[in-house]
């Protein structure tokens, strides 16, 4: 840890405040969580860390514990400890898998959520779409980025398919990961100051294009198995990095299963729900009925069956959760309903 703490050293690591803290304490920053402990960065270093034993307390909310990304008031030592973790400006988290309802957050205070996918047999629109989901209730913007355009030769109607599929403006990027001339735009979302978290399964390039951003070898990349294009779990902690551009980039492990955490909004499909608005009962379950708006939309191919079904799916698990997360808040609050959930989208009644 260094000694007299600058406000400029801090915004090296992305810090947006204007106020250091008193009392001997210092600033830093989480950039990665291992078994044993923190790694952070202060500006200037990195340096390992322990938590406080208050966040080692049995039955605290796992997302209230440092994670990546945070900003957290350190008292030094030999170990340094985390004393706390300032507020969150957003956070990225996912529910984790499992019968007990649980968050776990991927990364915070990032301003973009970079959606990496392959265009080989790892491309997959209702993947992106429960990426995009779970990046709703971010508060960060989100960035699809489409990997290995160099081994696609028929990859213009896989992008059109997708841009014709997903909200417009949303920001779509493909590119090769080794080639700095295709992967230069994305600069735009890694200005100092800005930081951004990139998430996509195994093998889809993470590291790769993490590498070709810092413009050094800096992460192991695995091969792929060719006939899966699944990778080998190459990165094993998240990690965040200072790129030469002057942003933040943290890089997360392929992760397997991306939950929703039940407090989505699945804006993503709001043309969906517009459509079912239409339907001639406003409990239409959108099977057999007659007038029922979505089926027509289907039939007429206003609306692809594909995207029909990863909509249940992503509507049924949000409210599945949401009636999770609900119980267990009204465990923790001893009975009294929270009213902090909204009530089901897809299901809305009409008078
Ligand atoms: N041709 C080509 N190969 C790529 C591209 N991006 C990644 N690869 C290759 O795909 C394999 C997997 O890339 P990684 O960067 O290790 O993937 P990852 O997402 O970091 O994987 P995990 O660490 O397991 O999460 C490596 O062999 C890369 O060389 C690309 O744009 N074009
Ligand atoms: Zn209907």
């Amino acid at each position: 840890m260094s000694d007299a703490q600058t406000i400029e050293q801090l915004r090296r690591i992305g810090w947006r405040g204007d106020v250091l803290p008193g009392d001997g304490r210092q600033l830093a920053r989480v950039v990665a969580q291992h078994r044993a402990g923190y790694e952070l960065h202060d500006g200037s270093q990195t340096f390992g860390a322990q938590p406080a034993g208050h966040f080692l307390k049995r039955g605290l909310d796992p997302a209230e514990r440092p994670a990546v990304g945070d900003f957290v008031e350190i008292e030094p030592g030999k170990p340094p400890h985390i004393l706390t973790v300032l507020p969150r400006r957003t956070v990225l988290s996912r529910a984790a898998a499992g019968e007990r309802y649980e968050r776990q957050v991927i990364a915070t205070n990032i301003d973009y959520v970079l959606v990496l996918t392959g265009l080989d047999g790892d491309f997959n629109p209702a993947r992106i779409e429960r990426y995009l989901s779970l990046t709703e209730g971010s508060g960060a913007q989100p960035v699809v980025i489409l990997s290995k355009l160099d081994q696609r030769s028929d990859a213009e109607a896989s992008i059109a398919e997708l841009r014709a599929r997903l909200p417009a403006g949303t920001p779509i990027h493909p590119i090769n990961g080794k080639d700095p001339a295709t992967t230069a735009p994305l600069l735009a979302y890694l200005k100092p100051g800005d930081s951004a978290v990139l998430v996509g399964s195994s093998g889809a390039g993470k590291s790769t294009l993490t590498n070709t951003l810092m413009g050094i070898e800096r992460m192991a990349t695995g091969a792929v198995r060719d006939h899966d294009s699944r990778g080998r779990h190459t990165t094993t902690y998240r990690a965040l990095l200072q790129l030469p551009s002057g942003g933040c980039l943290i890089d997360t492990p392929g992760m397997r299963e991306l939950k929703l955490t039940g407090e989505e909004h699945l804006d993503l499909f709001a043309d969906i729900e517009a459509i079912a608005e239409d339907c001639r009962f406003a409990d239409c379950g959108h099977g057999s009925e007659p007038g029922c708006a979505v089926q027509q939309a289907l039939h007429d191919g206003e609306l692809s069956a594909e995207r029909w079904r990863n909509y249940l799916k992503l509507r049924d698990e949000r409210e599945e959760q949401a009636t999770m997360l609900e119980s267990r808040l009204r465990r923790q609050r001893g009975g009294r309903p929270t009213g902090k959930l909204h009530g089901p989208r897809g299901q809305r009644e009409k008078e």
